[in-house]
Parts: C-alpha cells; structure tokens; sequence
C-alpha cells in the first residue's frame, strides 16, 4: 500500500473506509464525552464528562496566581536556617541526618517547599464522637472485607458516604463523530510566574529570595509560536467525513460509568489498542477494566499510536503516518485516587513501544518525561510504570528527584535503559543544566506528561516548568492530568498544551469534586483548644477502629515537626514526613506508611498530592489550608479506589472564612470533643516535654506562614497576636524571639507583640 500516496492524495477516503470499522471503535467511545468549545467565565457550567477542546478558548486577562507570599513559612523557616545559632540542638534526630549543614546547603540551592494545609471550620455540639459507620464497601474494587461502624454524629448527612453505589449506566451512544476541527495547533507562548516555594517535597529553594521581590503576573499572548498539526488536518477531515458514513459496532463499545460515585468502566484493557505486553503487564498489576478517567482518556491519548493488529495493518499504516504533531494534547481532571497515574502511563509506554529503538546510539534519547511536584509522587509513578513494563524489557524507567546524588542519577540514566525519565522538576532542571549529554536526550521527548498540572503551574514551579518546555521539542504530546483543575490554570495551561488539546473532564455536572462516600467534617476552636481536640478525635477514631490508619496535614514543616513530637510525648504511633526529613527517611516513612495500619503519619503538604497509601480511613487537616485545591487533595488520601473515609478540617475562629471556598462541598459540622481534666493534664505534660527548638521553630514558621495567607496576614497586629496565641498554646507565654533579619523579610519589623533577637 502507498502510505504516502493516501497522505497526500486529495481523495484518502477510500483508503479509511476500508479501515474505518476500528476506528470508529475509538471515536465512537470517545464521543461519549461532550465536546464543546470552551468559554471561560463565570456562567459556563460544568459539562457531564466533558471533552473540550482548548482551541477554542477565548482569551481573558489571566489572573495573577496565588501570593508568593504564601511561602512565606518556609522562608522562615529558610532564614532561620541561616542564623548561626541555629545549629544548636536542632530537631536532630538519627531519623534527621540532613539537619543543620546539610539541610543549609540545600537551602540554598534547591527549594524546599513546604505548604501545610488543612482546614475547616468547627461546630459546637455536644460529647464528641468519632464513631464511623462503614457499611459495605462494594464497588468495583471489591473490598474484601465489609466493615461497620455507626454515627453518633446528629446531622442528617451522616448517612452519606454508606449507600450503595448506584447502578452504573452504560456509557452512551453518540453519533457526533463528524465534528470537524480546525487542525491548527499553537501552541501558547511560554510566559510564565516567578516562582513560589512550598513544601512540596522539592529540596530547592532557588528563588525564594527573587520572590519576595514581588509578583509576576504572567502574561499569555496569543502570538503563539507552534505551527503544531496543521499537517493533521487533512486526515482528520477525511475521518470526519468517513465517520458520518459509516455506522460502528457496538458490542465493543466501551462503556462509562455514568455515576458520580462510581470510577470505574465497563471496558477492558484489552478492548483498546494496547500492545499484547502492556496488556499482559496490566494483568499482572491486577487491572482488567478501566478507570473511567482511564477509559476517557486512553483512546483519545491513542489516537496516533495506535499499533499491531495485524488485520488492521492498512489502518495502522495510515495512521502512523499522521505527523506526530497530530496527536492530541490532553488535559484531564478525574476525582482523586480513581487511576489518573494508570492514565497517562499505559499511552506513554505505548509511545515507546512504537519507537525504534537504536542500541549503537550513545545517548539514547528520552521519549516519555513525566514530571511530578513531589518526591514521593515521582516514586510511586516510577513504580507504577515498571510494573506496566514488567514484560517490557527492553523499556527502562529512570527517576531523578532532589534529596538523592545528582551523581548516582546521571550514573543510573547513563547505565540503564531510560526511554521514560520521571522526575521533580528542580532536579529535572538541575540535570538540563549540569548532566552533559542529557539535553541531547531530552530532544527526544515525545510525551510531556505533567502529573497535578495544576500544581506544576502554579507559582512555586513555572520557573522550573519553563525551562523543561523549553528544552525538549515543540513537536510532542502533552498530557495533564489533576483532580483539581481551577479556571486559572484553563487559563495558563496553553503554555504547555496545543490549542487545540481536548479538556476531558470526568467529574459530572453537579457532582463535587471530592468523593460522596468521605465523610468531611469541620470542626471551629480557638488555637489553646486546637492540640486536645486533636489528640481527642485521634483517640477516639483509634477506638472506634482498630484498623485506623490516620493522615495529619500540619501548616509547614516545622509545625508538622512539633506536632509529631507531641504526639509522640501523648505514646500515639506516629511516623512524621516532611521537606525537613532527609529522603532516605521520607522513603523509608512512605513505604511503612503504604503497607501498615494502626499508624498516623503527621505530615506538610508533601503528601498531600498524588500519594496513593491504601486504606486511609481518616485525614485531618489542622488549619488553613493553602487552597481549596489543596484542601481537596489532601482529603484525596482517604476514599481511594471507591472505597470510605472520612475527613476532618480544624480551623481557628479567624479561620474560618475558608469555609466559604468549599461550600459547595458537603462539609459538616463536627461535635465538639469534651476534654476531660486527665487529658488537659496529660496534654499539659506533653507540651511540656516537647523541646523548646521545635516549639520555637514552630512558632516561626506557623507566623510565616499566616503572614502570606492575605486573609490572615494583611493586618499585621492582628497577626502577631495570633501567632503569640499560638505560641501560648504550645506552653509558650512569652512567644520565641525572632532573628531581626526574617523579621525584615516578613515585613513584621516593629511589630508590636513580636520579640526580635
Ligand atoms: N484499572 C484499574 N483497576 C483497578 N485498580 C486500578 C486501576 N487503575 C489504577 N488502579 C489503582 O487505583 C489506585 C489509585 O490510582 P492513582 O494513584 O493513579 O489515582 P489518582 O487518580 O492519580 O489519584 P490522585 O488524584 O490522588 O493522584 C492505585 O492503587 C492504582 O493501582
């Protein structure tokens, strides 16, 4: 067959209508997903499983992102560092080998980022009960074991989180196969925000100090500089037309899961064009049907890798042919912990399957990076990835993240097969500069994947994002996937996506972002209330299933160090994770944490994206968290795979305005705990024996941090009282002394209130 002749020809339709049958296959499954143009503003309402098409976007003035401020904490915490005397007797721990000289080198060369959230607003009932009630878990994971638990909560809603999951509805039919797109893919110009830092588990702090120089707003342009897949127009056009001529089979179909509660498909892996031994690696990992984000994505994703099948070969040489600018950029949002990482691996291993591969070649180039904000997240995706590559041997999967030897990475990628490179992206910027040889390599990336995109575009990382982009080639697929995706980031998202990339959206209309069967809860204290409460809802949740397995979101690093400690003076079973722990220890935390139960793990917003422990039941998220994103991320951890949980947000009185950035989602008033007189005392104790540098450590970072969230840190009397009232509630009457110079940096100088040193 002339391949090339039916490219160019004026008349390819014959050719695809010989084949057509199995495409359709695809388009017409992908179809189930509305496609319509997109119009920022405030009026456009969510589309049921959306597909949208980023090529029609209408440009707004985007909006300036979140304060650099924000980071604020963790400058603190930086700039604490810097102080001579802060070697003394810091946090040191044999669990700690980074601290002191280790810990100031990395400071000032790479960003730790810390941004602890949690959050909520509080109720005032009564006797304070955790009890959960968790009837059967049935759904398409099959839980195997059927737990119950019962409410003693009075809200009406505390029955929410135990119905059965409705009956899913098979996906549907639709016949809009024959939408003609422009082909024209610009790509959006790469202008992006100046950096922010928070704890996201990234070790670099480059650009903390030009932040505090102020906010870039970015500017999108709309000049853009990627002629992109104009060459793929032709063929779409002529499958447009073919579509609308042809009817497709229906029994292999696949089909969606229309219910909000359910995530999980009716198609099978092996409905789609996946290698026989990707397939067989999904099997083996324990997949046979697809995610609904899974099964919305993968054909579209597909759509210019489709390979083998032999019966098929005419169609497959025609659309291998298509130039790979044609592939469609994906930007997908699917709740938390419904299989996104599965999404947009299993296509990119795809993509290497169908490359050539060149033993002579001396720096064989990386075809798939996939970049993640954190550490653990580049972890467990490159995890992931060699499971699905287990029959794969000739597919190597590298990662490079902060926190390990440059040296051993470059020797790693060197020696090994690494056609998929995952990585955070201070590192990643870090080898683009110093590693010889790796830019070369990169110029082989044909699928950028940035996982929590929305994350990855924000502040702390556009820098970092830009200089990736800027590095590997304009012709490639980008693939985004979060279970967050706020109108801003629609907004900025063409930097890395073509125009014309498709929006596939699989929360429903109506639905909320967070999963119907997690129980969220908030509960309203004043600061000296915060540490009972929580050390109360603990016990209780501890009662009430022997099984807990417990996640604490703290505001910054050092808070979550000093809430550790005391719970660890109070003999819970806690393990701690955060930007200020050496990797080694992160890792070791992290894959305890995945494999126990009967643990808490007390944590910065280094776990709050992306981390897929199993059978979390609880997650408490003490103060303001840093988004409502966030706030939903961090819930994310508990209801996995379908599965229950429950989610409590403590929130100061003045905290409480955050409530209203989630109201539509369906939070409830938590009782509040009584604190008997033995517990205040055993409280007492504790706080007592938690050592005085975390405590004023703490009490530094918790003042950066409110410092850079607007609502709280615009007044700055009002802030320095807070922050004296939370170090009165650490045992703290007289708050810690200060270094003059972070005072400066914060803008706190002369602050009444604060002591400097
Ligand atoms: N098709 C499938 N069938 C069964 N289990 C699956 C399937 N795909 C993924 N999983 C499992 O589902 C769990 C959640 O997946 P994953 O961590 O990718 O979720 P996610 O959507 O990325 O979550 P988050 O938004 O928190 O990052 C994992 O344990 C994964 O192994």
């Amino acid at each position: 067959m002339n391949v090339g002749l039916s490219l160019n020809t004026p008349r390819p339709i014959p050719i695809f209508s010989r084949v057509f049958p199995f495409k359709l296959k695809y388009l017409g499954f992908a179809s189930q997903f509305s496609t319509r143009a997109f119009r920022p503003g405030p009026t456009r309402s969510r589309p049921e499983f959306s597909r949208l098409t980023g090529g029609g976007v209408e440009r707004e003035e985007s909006r300036p992102s979140k304060s650099l401020i924000e980071d604020e904490a963790e400058l603190s915490d930086w700039v604490s560092d810097l102080r001579t005397n802060s070697i003394r007797g810091q946090v040191t721990s044999e669990d700690e080998p980074d601290s002191d000289m280790g810990r100031r080198s990395r400071s000032r060369s790479g960003r730790a980022r810390e941004t602890d959230s949690g959050g909520n607003k509080g109720g005032d009932a009564g006797g304070f009960s955790m009890k959960r009630r968790r009837e059967s878990n049935s759904n398409e994971f099959s839980e195997p074991t059927r737990r119950r638990t019962e409410s003693r909560f009075g809200s009406p809603t505390t029955n929410r989180g135990t119905v059965g999951l409705p009956k899913e509805r098979r996906g549907r039919r639709e016949r809009d196969l024959g939408v003609k797109r422009d082909g024209k893919g610009l790509r959006g110009k790469r202008g992006f925000i100046d950096d922010d830092v928070v704890d996201n588990g990234e070790d670099e702090r480059k650009g903390l100090m030009q932040n505090l120089g102020g906010l870039i707003t970015e500017e999108e342009s709309d000049s853009d500089d990627d002629g992109g897949n104009d060459n793929g127009f032709f063929e779409k056009k002529a499958l447009s037309s073919i579509s609308l001529e042809n009817d497709f089979e229906v029994k292999d179909r696949p089909s969606l899961s229309a219910n909000s509660d359910s995530f999980m498909s009716e198609t099978r892996f092996d409905q789609c064009s996946i290698s026989p031994l990707s397939l067989k690696g999904i099997n083996h990992a324990g997949y046979e049907k697809m995610t609904v984000v899974q099964a919305a994505t993968l054909p579209i994703i597909l759509k210019d890798v489709t390979v083998l099948d032999v019966e098929m070969l005419s169609f497959v040489l025609v659309v291998t042919a298509i130039p790979s600018g044609d592939c469609k950029d994906v930007l997908a949002k699917a709740k938390t912990g419904t299989g996104k990482t599965v999404a947009f691996l299993l296509p990119s291993i795809e993509v290497v399957v169908k490359s050539p591969l060149d033993r002579d070649q001396k720096r064989p180039p990386i075809l798939v990076l996939v970049v993640c904000p954190t550490r653990e997240l580049a972890t467990q995706a490159a995890t992931e990835a060699k499971a699905l590559l287990k029959y794969h041997p000739a597919i190597g999967v590298q990662v490079v993240i902060g926190g390990v030897r440059i040296a051993l990475e470059q020797k790693s990628m060197n020696a090994n097969l690494c056609q998929i490179l995952v990585a955070t992206p201070g590192r990643l910027k870090d080898h683009i500069e110093n590693t010889a040889g790796f830019a070369t390599r990169l110029m082989g990336v044909k699928v950028l994947v940035l996982d929590e995109a929305d994350r990855l575009l924000d502040m702390g990382f556009r820098k970092d994002i830009e200089k990736i982009i800027a590095a590997i080639p304009k012709q490639r697929q980008t693939l985004m996937f979060s279970a967050t995706v706020p109108e801003e980031v629609r907004q900025i998202c063409h930097s890395a996506l073509k125009r014309d990339h498709e929006f596939i959206n699989t929360v429903q209309e109506g639905a909320e972002d967070t999963h119907s069967k997690v129980r969220q809860m908030h509960l309203v204290a004043p600061l000296d209330k915060q540490f009972p409460f929580l050390y109360a809802i603990l016990k209780d949740h501890m009662a009430d299933d022997p099984d807990y397995k417990v996640i604490v979101f703290c505001t910054t690093a050092r808070v979550t160090g000093l809430v550790a400690r005391l719970l660890g003076e109070l003999n819970l079973n806690i393990r701690e994770i955060h930007s200020r722990k050496a990797q080694t220890y992160r890792t070791r935390v992290s894959d305890e944490f995945r494999k126990s139960k009967g643990l808490i793990l007390v944590t910065s917003d280094v776990s709050a994206r992306g981390v897929d422990y199993p059978d979390v039941t609880l997650v408490i998220q003490v103060g303001l968290p840093a988004s409502r994103e966030q706030y939903i991320h961090r819930l994310g951890r508990t209801g996995r795979k379908g599965k229950e949980g429950e989610g409590v947000l403590l929130l100061a009185p003045w905290e409480e305005f955050f409530l209203s950035t989630v109201k539509d989602l369906p939070i409830t008033k938590a009782p509040v705990p009584s604190i008997d007189p033995d517990t205040k005392k055993k409280m007492e104790r504790a706080l007592s024996q938690v050592d005085m540098n975390s405590k004023e450590s703490a009490y530094q970072a918790w003042l950066g941090y409110y410092n850079s969230q607007k609502k709280v840190g615009n007044d700055k009397h009002r802030l320095v009282e807070l922050a004296n009232e939370f170090s009165r509630s650490m045992g703290l009457d007289t708050p810690p002394a200060i270094p003059k110079l972070v005072l400066g940096k914060m803008g706190l100088r002369n602050i009444p209130g604060l002591r400097s040193k």
